[in-house]
């Protein structure tokens, strides 16, 4: 936890949606006048595609046909925890990029499955923003979780979250229906083990709920809009959430616990910032008069 350089952290399975909801994040820092600095979690995947291609082999010829990308050992997570304690004490760090198709290839200069090389934060940023699969990991090895002050769960319920990631991969990063079946068997291990147990790490979870049928993820033909979903946001510890504030702000929304509300699909964007604007205000307001 650090006062001084905060770091918000937004944990996601892939096709959850964390990547989505940074424009939600950046919106509210533009409109603040907050400066951050932004780290993806697949920068810190242990393998290029070829390397893990070759890792996954290994590993199977071994009998383990569990290894994947939400596996701790396939992520460096120590570094991703260096990154976290030296932002939170210097306000720097560093990262990279995984390049996963041909138009972030065009952008970042080398080809689709290679990361680019280590760059150094640039100096001045009033926080750090992560977005990705492992940024509230407790473990043997490292504690991310420890130095996030916020910690923020993007999780939809699991038959969406497949096709949000079905969907995606197809449409943007050129996998069949069946390569990217075949990748959700093969992480559900990590997924229950690795992933799952972040959620009650988080401070606030962000539960995408569709309300038209879903039973079969692996033939949907759309994603289901905002519309066709409701969204269940719970609170790790919900002293000082002005609930009757938000159940009026927010038309349509209900609490369901002491700790939760459900709203519209379609309001996520605007609960959002209702929820988060003070939350990181306080941060970056205590952090800056920290740093005087
Ligand atoms: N609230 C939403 N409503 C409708 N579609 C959504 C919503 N959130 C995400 N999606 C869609 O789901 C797909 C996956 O979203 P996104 O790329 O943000 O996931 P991600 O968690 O960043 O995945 P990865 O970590 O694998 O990159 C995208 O096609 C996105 O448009
Ligand atoms: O989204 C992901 C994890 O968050 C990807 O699956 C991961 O980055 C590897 O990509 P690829 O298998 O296409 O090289």
């Amino acid at each position: 936890m650090s006062k001084t350089y905060p770091i918000i952290s937004v944990v996601g399975s892939s096709g959850a949606g964390t990547s989505t909801v940074k424009a939600t994040f950046e919106q509210i820092f533009r409109r603040e006048g907050f400066t951050a600095v932004s780290i993806e979690g697949d920068a810190f995947h242990r393998y290029n595609r070829a390397d893990m291609r070759a890792e996954l082999e290994r590993r199977a010829a071994a009998g383990d046909r569990t290894f994947s990308h939400f596996s701790y050992e396939a992520n460096e997570l120590k570094e991703l925890e260096n990154v976290f304690r030296s932002f939170g004490e210097t306000g720097m760090g560093r990262t990279r990029h995984y390049v996963h198709d041909a138009e972030e290839a065009e952008r970042h200069g080398v080809p689709p499955g290679e990361f680019t090389a280590w760059a150094s934060f640039e100096e001045g940023a009033d926080l750090l923003f992560y977005e990705g699969l492992h940024g509230a990991v407790v473990n043997d090895e490292v504690n991310l979780a420890a130095l996030a002050d916020l910690k923020i769960g993007v999780v939809p319920v699991i038959n969406l979250e497949w096709i949000q990631k079905i969907h995606r991969d197809r449409a943007a990063r050129g996998y069949s229906t069946e390569a990217v079946t075949d990748t959700i068997l093969r992480r559900m291990q990590a997924y229950v083990h690795c992933i799952c147990p972040q959620f009650t790490q988080t401070d606030i979870n962000f539960q995408r709920v569709p309300v038209v049928d879903t039973s079969n993820p692996f033939i949907a033909r759309w994603i289901p809009t905002p519309d066709e979903s409701l969204v269940v946001i719970r609170f790790k510890n919900p002293r000082g959430i002005d609930f009757p504030y938000l159940t009026s702000m927010i038309a349509g929304s209900w609490m369901t616990r002491a700790n939760s509300i459900v709203i519209p699909g379609n309001k996520q964007d605007l609960a959002m910032q209702l929820i988060l604007t003070p939350l990181i205000e306080r941060l970056v307001t205590n952090a800056r008069k920290l740093r005087r």
